[in-house]
């Protein structure tokens, strides 16, 4: 692996019941880069983010992340690896504590944190209160996550996926479904994970927020890559065509 160069994806193909899905797609993220990935709906991009994360399995292809195919590793050692992610669906169990919740997202050290020793527990409780410092959220650290407001939910799910320390972030759709004032703390805490050693590879619809974010665009249709390179490959006529059409529609 150059240096310059932390995750590298080539040739995956992922096809459920027969019928492809990703067919020979490749991209690459650099440490502390980020990463735009958009396309249509049904192009493929949660589908790309769960075989980088082990959700789903690649039938063909690399996955080198830190200079090692993850492929052939289940979900939480590639975690344990550095690879973190969050859903579109923010996964949080509503009856936890923001601090709980988030210290779930120490499973992959161990299926359960019981099983640490007292010491190293204490370690991780400590790392899962600076996730929460770091995504602004300090003060609700013992707040049952139910009533609070989706924008809070978000950003305790961002905080959880933090809390491994990864060195690349997977994010699905992570500005949906937030209003103007979410959006705009959201995306000032996304803009500075690359400065705190945290590549980004985030899946997106909102076009002007990944202009300001992504150094690089990737744009899948239909399971291909169509796109690949600074953020003005949006404006290219078959990107537009296929991709501003439906986008249109989501905002
Ligand atoms: N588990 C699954 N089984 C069968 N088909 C699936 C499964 N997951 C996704 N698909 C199909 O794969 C295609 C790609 O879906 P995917 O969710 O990756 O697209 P996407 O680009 O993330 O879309 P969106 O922008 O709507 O989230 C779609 O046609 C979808 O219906």
């Amino acid at each position: 692996m150059t240096d310059d160069v932390l995750l590298r994806v080539s040739g995956v193909t992922v096809s459920f019941g027969g019928a492809p899905v990703l067919a020979d797609v490749g991209l690459e993220v650099p440490p502390e880069g980020f990463v735009g990935l958009v396309g249509p709906n049904g192009a493929g991009k949660t589908t790309l983010i769960n075989a980088i994360s082990g959700l789903v399995r690649a039938s063909a292809g690399e996955v080198v992340h830190d200079g090692r195919d993850v492929l052939p590793l289940p979900s939480h050692r590639r975690a344990a690896r550095g690879i973190g992610r969050t859903f579109q669906q923010a996964q949080l169990l509503d009856g936890l504590t923001c601090l709980d919740n988030v210290l779930l997202g120490g499973f992959a050290w161990a299926p359960w944190l019981g099983w640490l020793a007292p010491r190293r527990r204490a370690q991780v409780r400590e790392l899962a209160e600076q996730a929460l410092a770091d995504v602004g959220l300090a003060d609700l650290r013992h707040h049952p996550v139910a009533d609070l407001p989706f924008g809070v939910r978000r950003r305790v799910d961002l905080a959880r996926a933090l809390l491994m320390r990864p060195r690349l972030l997977l994010l699905d759709e992570p500005l949906s479904g937030l209003s103007s004032a979410e959006r705009g703390a959201m995306a000032e805490l996304l803009a500075g994970l690359p400065a705190s050693g945290v590549a980004v590879l985030m899946v997106e619809h909102d076009v002007d927020w990944v202009r300001r974010l992504c150094a690089r665009v990737v744009v899948l249709d239909y399971g291909v890559k169509l796109a690949d390179g600074p953020p003005s490959v949006l404006d290219q006529p078959a990107v537009r065509e296929a991709y501003l059409g439906t986008a249109q529609e989501d905002q």
